[in-house]
């Protein structure tokens, strides 16, 4: 069994015409970019891979995950971590509660679950935010809190979508080289959606445009 994410021939269309062309493998602990100009289909493709692209797509190939075939399993089977674009936590909970989200409830004490959200919160360096309002984080705290929250839930792999845009430079390469050690570190392959070539740059990867 291979560990990583296959796309296997995947193409997919919109009103007749080709609009993403892929067939790739994507290494556990590494990360492939997807490029491309607005409007290319970067977004579909993720949408693909996660399980839920709809009419007026039509797709057909692989997707598979570490070793399975998942391609016509529902998103909650498949288990991706999906990050978009801003606001990346729930406003209306505290910054535990939404690490707390992250974690399955089957077989957890509330008292557990709040123990690994705060061990969570000292691995990203945030230890004491855990009441705190998501909207007084800053962008990169954000996004290192809502990066911990797919962790929780164990995901077999990452589909990431503009993750750094909101962020400043600075934040932004420092945000980005959390993320890609964090994936690294817990060998998760990763589907990189970005206009930004020191994205790709930084994730040492392979680059796909579209
Ligand atoms: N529900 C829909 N119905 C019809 N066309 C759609 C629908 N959703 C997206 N499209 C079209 O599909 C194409 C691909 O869109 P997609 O969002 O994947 O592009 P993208 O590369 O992610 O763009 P951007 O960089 O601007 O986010 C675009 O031409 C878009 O207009």
């Amino acid at each position: 069994m291979t560990d990583g994410l296959v796309l296997d021939n995947v193409n997919i269309s919109l009103a007749g015409r080709s609009l993403v062309e892929i067939s790739t493998t994507i290494a556990a602990g590494q990360v492939l970019t997807v490029m491309g100009d607005s409007g290319s289909g970067k977004s579909t493709l993720l949408e693909y891979v996660a399980g839920f692209l709809s009419a007026p797509f039509q797709a057909s190939g692989k997707v598979i995950l570490n070793g399975y075939d998942v391609t016509s399993d529902t998103p909650q089977v498949r288990q991706l971590g999906l990050m978009f674009q801003a606001p990346l936590l729930f406003p209306h909970m505290s910054v535990l509660d939404n690490l707390m989200f992250g974690l399955p409830a089957a077989g957890l004490s509330k008292g557990c679950r709040a123990e690994m959200a705060e061990a969570a919160l000292r691995d990203v360096g945030l230890e004491g935010f855990g009441r705190r309002d998501p909207a007084t984080l800053s962008g990169g705290q954000q996004t290192r809190v809502a990066l911990m929250r797919l962790l929780l839930a164990k995901p077999k792999a990452l589909l990431l979508d503009e993750p750094f845009s909101s962020l400043d430079q600075s934040r932004r390469a420092e945000t980005r080289h959390f993320v890609f050690d964090m994936a690294k570190s817990h060998k998760l392959p990763v589907l990189l959606v970005s206009h930004d070539p020191e994205d790709a740059k930084a994730a040492e990867g392979e680059i796909f445009t579209l």
